[in-house]
């Protein structure tokens, strides 16, 4: 059959991408040319912040104070899976060297980058774990100096609790700035000399946006903008529970998608009409991003198989992806596109988000199509080299001249040349292609 809308969104991702791409090309320009001034002018009018730019340990020391014992603990229990699980992930790559041919020698080396730049949203909610995500990870794969940045204007900069966590995972440099103007900051090396080789970090649509426009003058970990929910159901899943995680993730702001996919129509509809009252029950911000989010950008999506789903799911590529249905393994062998997959009614989304271990910086907007989620391995270069012996070099010398000659590459071809005449001068060989 063909796939059947029961609730089709009104907005996709793409909404207002055109706006967005102006705005944030502008800032970027401004603030290059600009300076730190124009930095921080940005920094009072967005987050109405007046304060130092550059977190001092006082400042850092002042935060754990205020920092509740039981929430601290829960942080360490955190930060200890997320640093494990990254560091599992690290010892799965591995450096090598292989002889190709009798004397020829290549080798593959795992360098970390020398800065990272660390953006830890934090405009609507205190985000927490985004702070244990990029910065325990930097750490775990050796980067000398991590710089992070987050939205300063709560109690006096940036929230207590985020500038314990920050401090606690191995920041080197903490900086009160959001927005385009922290991304750019970190970019350009601003307030730290430090400019980072790579920014890696979740935002909203003007962060993603920034780092996205950057690529290329530095590295991004990925497209990581606003948080993406599918939950593939079948007929036996518990639709309260499907209730709850797309709810769960609808609260992250009006710009959310939450995706329903699903062979049966009974629970469908009793999601569908659980999810209205799972809203409201919500504090008032939360239930208004959520409302939001679910009005014009939810989805619900009836098939009749689950190849089917699967095709769907793989075209939708979300950023968390659950799977309430029979049969796990197969989904887990089957599924191909997606950020982080969350296998069974037992764990979910906002489990893999705060505590679980696995990083929950991820892609977005079909990005997950070409990338998986943030982790150790991104913040090091896969990087190669070779050496040969002189025999060795005897053959590789004749094949680079001719193949050099054919592409119309005399100097390089001339490379070969020089070596066979300096390692074999006694000898004859056929450099021309034909
Ligand atoms: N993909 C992922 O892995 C994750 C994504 N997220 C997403 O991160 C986002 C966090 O968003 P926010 O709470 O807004 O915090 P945020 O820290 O990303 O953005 C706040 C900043 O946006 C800037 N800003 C606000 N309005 C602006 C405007 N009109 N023009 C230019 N700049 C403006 C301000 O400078 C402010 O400091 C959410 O969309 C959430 O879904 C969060 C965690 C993980
Ligand atoms: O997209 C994400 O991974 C976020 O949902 C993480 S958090 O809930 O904001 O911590
Ligand atoms: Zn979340």
């Amino acid at each position: 059959m063909a796939v059947k809308y029961l609730k089709k969104a009104e907005k996709t991702a793409a909404t207002g991408e055109d706006d967005v791409r102006a705005i944030v090309a502008d800032m970027l320009k401004d603030i290059e040319q600009g300076g730190e001034e124009t930095c921080i002018a940005y920094t009072r009018k967005f987050d109405n912040w007046h304060g130092d730019i550059v977190v001092s340990q006082e400042d850092i020391d002042a935060a754990a104070a205020k920092v509740p014992e039981q929430l601290k603990k829960d942080i360490q229990f955190a930060y200890e899976r997320v640093r494990d699980f990254a560091q599992a992930q690290l010892d799965s790559l591995s450096e090598f060297e292989t002889e190709l041919s009798p004397g020829l020698f290549a080798g593959q080396r795992l360098i970390p980058m020398q800065a990272a730049g660390c953006y830890v949203p934090g405009g609507r909610y205190s985000h927490i774990a985004s702070a244990i995500m990029s910065v325990t990870t930097a750490k775990v794969a050796g980067v000398d100096h991590v710089i992070a940045c987050s939205p300063p204007g709560r109690e006096g900069g940036i929230h207590p609790a985020i500038l314990y966590t920050l401090s606690l995972c191995g920041a080197d440099t903490i900086l009160n700035l959001g927005g385009v103007q922290g991304i750019a900051a970190m970019a350009f090396g601003q307030f730290t000399g430090h400019p980072a080789d790579i920014l890696v970090g979740p935002g909203n649509q003007f962060v993603a946006e920034a780092k996205r426009q950057l690529y290329g003058r530095v590295g991004i970990d990925m497209f990581a903008g606003p948080s993406e929910v599918m939950v593939i159901a079948d007929a036996d899943a518990d639709p309260e529970l499907v209730a709850v995680d797309l709810v769960g993730q609808a609260e992250h702001g009006p710009n959310t998608p939450a995706w329903l996919l699903t062979d049966s129509e009974e629970l469908a509809e009793k999601v569908m009409k659980r999810l209205p009252e799972l809203i409201a029950d919500l504090p008032e911000l939360n239930s208004k991003s959520a409302e939001a989010a679910w009005r014009d950008y939810g989805e619900v999506i009836l098939v009749d198989t689950k190849e089917e789903a699967v095709k769907v799911s793989d075209e939708y590529a979300s950023e968390h992806l659950e799977v309430h249905a029979e049969d796990l393994d197969w989904w887990l062998q089957n599924l191909r596109n997606y950020g982080s997959l969350f296998l069974g009614e037992e764990t979910n989304v906002a489990f893999g988000d705060k505590t679980s271990g696995p990083n929950h910086i991820l892609p977005t907007k079909g990005a997950a199509k070409y990338t998986g989620g943030l982790s150790a391995g991104k913040f090091i270069k896969v990087v190669t080299y070779q050496r040969s012996t002189k025999e060795a070099s005897k053959d590789v010398a004749q094949v680079t001249a001719r193949i050099s000659r054919l592409e119309g590459m005399e100097a390089h071809a001339k490379t070969g040349d020089a070596r066979l005449a300096k390692y074999f001068p006694d000898e004859q060989f056929n450099l021309q292609p034909e």
